[in-house]
């Protein structure tokens, strides 16, 4: 199977209630509408009770059974969720009467449900930035115990006629961590090897990226990727890793065995770590814009439940993909 289909598959077995937390936006609507009908997932929008009801008449979908609207001024589980957050955040003076207030936003409302059970995860991000999606995350659900930190990474499917190389490759972080120090590229290209076995079964091959093959450029930024790569070898003996490598030296065989002969990676990796969030965010809009890939994320690991993100340039069709992922992740 490919792997969109195995995370589709998953999602469908796991059967799963997502929460949205734009249930105003029309191509939420729309995605949570597709999710219902291919029981990808059960689905709560929130937002205003009779935007959401409009949204989903036009778009046919007010009478799917498999998705509630929920109005956060309207719930019965306003004190639970306002102790809840008070709990949260007191420790940075949130008074109970703010967090009452606090509770009104529709993605602390969407993240509350998940802290509190009455979900199992949530998405949003189709028009709030990152920032506030991953932010909101890490206050209400929280780190993961086994979890050092919060990163994040695009699941990249290369499936056109022109991609000489199909399949699944995860491109991490590109999403979040701004400027990680070596221990934390370590940690993120860890956890980026996990998230492709938890979603695709797949064996991780994890390049350590730079603009230097080994040692054909130097300075801060090149030692800093030999770090990484010499942290996470001791992190993960059995791990099958190499660094610092250029994108070609990884992506390309020909190129790998002039520039890295007899890397276990080079050639062949399908997990790859960039340096910062400069380069990541913006490869992997250019691999989507101009290479045709299918971007799917950002999708955040180290969270104690799954809780994602989407980039506001969003299709209907890429938020289906992301509630299937949520689904997949619980
Ligand atoms: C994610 C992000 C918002 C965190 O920023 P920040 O300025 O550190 O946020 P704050 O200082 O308000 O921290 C919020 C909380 O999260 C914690 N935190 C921040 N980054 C974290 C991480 N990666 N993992 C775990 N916890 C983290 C902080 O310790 C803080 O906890 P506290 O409120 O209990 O003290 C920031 O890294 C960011 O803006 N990243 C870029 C997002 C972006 O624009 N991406 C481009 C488009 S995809
Ligand atoms: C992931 C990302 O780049 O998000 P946005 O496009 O919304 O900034």
């Amino acid at each position: 199977m490919k792997p969109l289909e195995i995370i589709l598959a998953n999602a469908a077995r796991s059967d799963r209630k997502i929460v949205l937390s734009e249930g105003e936006d029309p191509r939420v609507v729309a995605a949570a509408i597709e999710a219902a009908k291919q029981n990808v997932a059960r689905i709560v929008l929130v937002g205003n009770r009779e935007t959401v009801a409009r949204e989903l008449a036009l778009s046919g979908g007010q009478n799917l059974d498999r998705i509630e609207v929920h109005d956060p001024k309207e719930t019965l589980h306003h004190s639970e969720m306002s102790a809840a957050y008070h709990e949260l955040r007191k420790h940075k003076g949130v008074t109970l009467e703010a967090a009452s207030a606090a509770i009104l936003n529709p993605h602390v409302y969407a993240a509350l449900l998940v802290k509190l059970g009455y979900a199992d995860g949530t998405l949003g991000g189709a028009t709030t930035t990152t920032a506030e999606i991953v932010r909101n995350a890490i206050q209400v659900i929280g780190t993961a115990a086994d979890a050092k930190m919060v990163s994040s990474f695009f699941l990249m499917l290369l499936c056109k006629d022109h991609h000489e190389k199909k399949g699944a490759l995860v491109f991490s972080d590109a999403g979040l961590v701004i400027d990680p120090s070596a221990s934390e590229m370590a940690e993120i290209a860890h956890a980026s090897a996990a998230s492709l076995v938890q979603l695709t079964g797949e064996t991780p091959k994890v390049a350590m990226l730079s603009f230097s093959t080994r040692g054909s450029a130097a300075g801060d930024k090149v030692s800093k990727v030999v770090e990484a790569t010499a942290i996470l070898r001791k992190m993960a003996p059995d791990m099958i890793v190499d660094g610092e490598l250029q994108f070609d030296a990884a992506f390309v065989p020909d190129v790998a065995t002039a520039k890295a002969p007899g890397s276990t990676v080079g050639g062949s990796a399908n997990v790859f770590i960039f340096p910062n969030l400069d380069t990541g965010n913006v490869a992997y809009k250019i691999a989507q814009r101009i290479g045709g890939a299918v971007a799917i994320g950002p999708i955040l690991q180290g969270l104690a439940q799954p809780a994602n993100d989407l980039s506001r340039g969003c299709t209907a069709e890429d938020i289906l993909h992301m509630i299937a992922v949520t689904a997949a992740q619980c």
